[in-house]
């Protein structure tokens, strides 16, 4: 017996007494620049730039403003983007015409990001929320329910429009049933099959945390909410059926949104599907929250608390707001 009365198996910090060890001890839970998707919002009017008053040091831009900013980041080693196109004088009917239009601001802005950023990877968000008047992700039927079909049809539509504008990735993040067929489908014909990835919201959930993305959007519903499509909070169970839904209909990449109080999901997902690449929405309720905890320093070192539990629990790409200052940070170490 040693004169302290301690058993060896039960010291643990022996274990993890320096940095280095420390490392060790955290298995693959770095991050480094291609574990980050930067969201965007674009908006119609080109040389605008405007602050989001709910989400600091985050912008609203127009394509000449987006475009020096972004090459900036490129060369910081940002590695993709998911843009959301915010529309302001194009007008918003039943079916979103404008979501795929000609002057739609993401149809037009991929040729230029294509040419000024040729090493970046851009995913364009496909929903018809920031497009339709009733402002619900699909289409209405007279009495005011989700008209499936139509809706599956249409956003295939709008997926095409971004594969054939030059989106690398597409990513629905509507929740209807079946639109991942409908959009492969629409790839196939269009021969755009092996040049286009779709990446799906796959676990989306009804969250409360999305309120200052709907106010930058203004893409709430005007009647309504979107119980019946987004999952249930609680529901682990519709969460693992619409993950395999979307696996079967041929997704290439499978997210859980929003993040932090979904880390459960995530595991659930990556066990079951470990040879999809899973990624994160850390959604801009979350952001808010991080962003104010504290001083700069406590929000860096919350944030980085954040994504290492959050890779643990295992991602491989995490889309969030943080991504400048995660390049950053990364830069500093
Ligand atoms: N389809 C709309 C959409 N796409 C991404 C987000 C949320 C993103 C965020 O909060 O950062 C939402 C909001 C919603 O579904 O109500
Ligand atoms: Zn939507
Ligand atoms: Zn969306």
């Amino acid at each position: 017996m040693n004169p302290l009365f301690l058993s060896p198996e039960h010291v643990l910090q022996g274990g993890y007494f320096n940095a280095t060890l420390r490392k060790l001890q955290e298995p693959n839970t770095t991050i480094e620049p291609h574990n980050l998707m930067y969201p965007i919002f674009l908006l119609e009017n080109e040389d605008a730039m405007q602050s989001v008053s709910s989400m600091p040091n985050v912008y609203r831009y127009g394509i000449n403003k987006l475009i020096p900013a972004l090459v900036e980041l490129v060369e910081q080693g940002l590695k993709s983007i998911l843009i959301f196109g915010i529309v302001e004088t194009l007008p918003k009917d039943a079916r979103g015409s404008s979501a795929d239009c000609s002057e739609n601001p993401v149809v037009k802005a991929l040729p230029r990001i294509l040419e000024a950023c040729p090493n970046l990877t851009i995913a364009c968000d496909v929903c018809l929320c920031p497009y339709t008047s009733h402002g619900h992700c699909g289409l209405l039927t007279e009495n005011g329910v989700i008209d499936h079909a139509a809706s599956v049809k249409r956003i295939a539509e709008v997926a095409l429009a971004y594969a054939k504008a030059g989106a690398h990735i597409v990513a629905p993040s509507d929740m209807m049933d079946n639109r991942i067929k409908a959009i492969k489908d629409a790839l196939v014909e269009n021969k755009l099959q092996n040049q286009v990835s779709v990446l799906s919201y796959s676990c989306k959930f009804a969250s409360s945390m999305y309120g200052p993305f709907r106010d930058t959007m203004k893409s709430s519903p005007m009647a309504g909410d979107r119980k019946c499509y987004q999952l249930p909070p609680g529901s682990a169970g519709l969460a693992a059926r619409a993950a395999a839904r979307d696996v079967s209909e041929g997704a290439d990449f499978l997210m859980v949104k929003p993040g932090l109080p979904y880390l459960d999901i995530v595991r659930q997902t990556k066990d079951k599907y470990p040879h999809h690449p899973l990624f994160i929405y850390q959604v801009s309720g979350e952001y808010a929250m991080i962003s104010r905890n504290g001083d700069s320093s406590e929000v860096e070192s919350t944030l980085m608390e954040t994504l290492t539990c959050m890779r643990r629990a295992v991602y491989d790409c995490i889309i969030t707001y943080f991504a400048p200052l995660v390049l950053n940070i990364l830069s500093r170490k």
